[in-house]
């Protein structure tokens, strides 16, 4: 972590403290409500540059005999960190991400993702979180069974022009901050 980091502004059009993410793209992988093979993930606004993420540890997401799959639990922490950062107000895409896998999740887990920017320089932004078991077979919403940094890249429109030609559906952007 730099130790030049800038805390940057909450954008205007990021929703207030409690409020609803909607999601960034329908056809997402991690939030969207139209990718039927998608993890359906919903966020709340945190007090600042953060949001609280939830996940259903379905029997389809199973890696080892009973627990998640190290895979999707590093997406929810991708999506996670990446929906902290539309609280910039600016689109973003993941650059570096790496996890901690503290604990087993069982399927049929109920995971919360805390996740919040750390800082930005320049176009670099840091973000971290943490996961909890909040209800299933071994919740207890003290203990941390995750946690992941990640480094996201604030990008321009022509970012997604390269690959636009690639796109299964129909491109909407909510917060007016990313073309996809
Ligand atoms: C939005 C809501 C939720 C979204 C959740 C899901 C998010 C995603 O999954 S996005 C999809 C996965 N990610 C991608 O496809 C990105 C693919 N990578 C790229 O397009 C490019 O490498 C990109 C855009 C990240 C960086 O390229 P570019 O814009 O040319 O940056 P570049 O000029 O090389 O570097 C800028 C700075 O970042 C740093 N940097 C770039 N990549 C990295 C990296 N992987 N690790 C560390 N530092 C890096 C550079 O060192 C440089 O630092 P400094 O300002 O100190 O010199």
């Amino acid at each position: 972590m730099p130790d030049d980091l800038a805390a940057p502004e909450r954008a205007p059009s990021f929703p207030a403290p409690g409020g609803q993410l909607p999601q960034h793209w329908s056809k997402c992988f991690g939030c969207g409500d139209d990718q039927p093979a998608g993890m359906t993930m919903t966020f709340v606004a945190g007090e600042g540059l953060d949001v609280t993420g939830r996940l259903e540890v379905a029997k389809k997401y199973q890696g080892g005999p009973g627990v998640i799959h190290g895979g999707i639990l590093t997406t929810a922490f991708d999506e996670a960190q990446g929906m902290a950062c539309m609280s910039l107000g600016t689109a973003v895409v993941t650059g570096h991400l790496e996890v901690d896998f503290a604990r087993p999740i069982p399927l049929g887990s109920v995971l919360e993702i805390h996740a919040r920017i750390d800082g930005t320089v320049r176009r670099k932004v840091y973000t971290s979180a943490e996961a909890r078991i909040v209800s299933g077979p071994t919740a207890d919403p003290d203990a941390v069974v995750a946690t992941s940094r990640a480094l996201f890249l604030t990008v321009g429109a022509e970012h997604f022009e390269k690959v636009k030609n690639f796109v299964d559906g129909t491109p909407s952007s909510p917060f007016e901050t990313s073309s996809v």
